[in-house]
């Protein structure tokens, strides 16, 4: 499959899972920025815990094009603003559209929908004073609330490789999934 990872820079987060994914699998893999300047190695830090892990890695910053986005069958961002954004940019796209973490994930999308829905009963709770609704409606919104506050990747940038190693093993264990959920794709 051919595979975009979109970030903000295309010097940190999406070369990284570039990297790693070509590491891992044979599917055709490329990156890009929302706002990226092009023709930049990746940063220092991306390199060194790459090194460290004996993947290669071979880039040069890109910002997201339109030629880019039609050649990719699956575009996966590093947060859900830039999937947001994509979308709105490409909103013939949309569907092939998705951050790295709920398309490995549905249930941090589940989680999203029942939050805007939580909304919507505490207006209506709010409007018909029904204060103990109210308040369980309050609970469950900090729980769900709870659930998505880790829909994004970390972006490490301006950080230490301390920091880069916390965006590594995050990418790792969901690019694992992906691997997983790419095999049963392809099957
Ligand atoms: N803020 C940076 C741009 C930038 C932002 C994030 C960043 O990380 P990533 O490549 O993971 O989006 C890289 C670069 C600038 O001052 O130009």
């Amino acid at each position: 499959m051919r595979i975009l990872f979109v970030c903000t820079g295309n010097t940190c987060r999406s070369p990284m899972a570039e990297a790693m994914l070509k590491h891992k699998t044979n599917h055709e893999v490329k990156s890009a920025g929302m706002m990226a300047a092009d023709g930049f190695p990746a940063s220092q830090a991306t390199a060194e815990v790459l090194q460290k892990k004996g993947i290669p890695l071979k880039h040069q910053s890109k910002q997201i094009t339109t030629e880019l986005m039609n050649w990719a069958e699956l575009i996966l961002t590093m947060t859900r603003g830039h999937r947001d954004g994509l979308k709105q940019q490409f909103p013939e796209h949309a569907g092939r559209i998705f951050t790295l973490k709920e398309f490995t994930n549905p249930e941090f999308e589940e989680a999203w929908q029942q939050l805007k829905q939580a909304y919507i009963n505490l207006e209506e709770a709010k409007a018909g004073n029904h204060t103990e609704k109210l308040i369980t409606i309050q609970e469950e919104i900090a729980q769900l609330e709870g659930r998505i506050s880790d829909t994004d990747i970390f972006d490490p940038f301006g950080s230490n490789v301390s920091v880069y190693e916390k965006t590594y093993a995050e990418l790792d264990k969901y690019l694992d999934i992906l691997v997983k959920k790419l095999e049963n794709i392809d099957r």
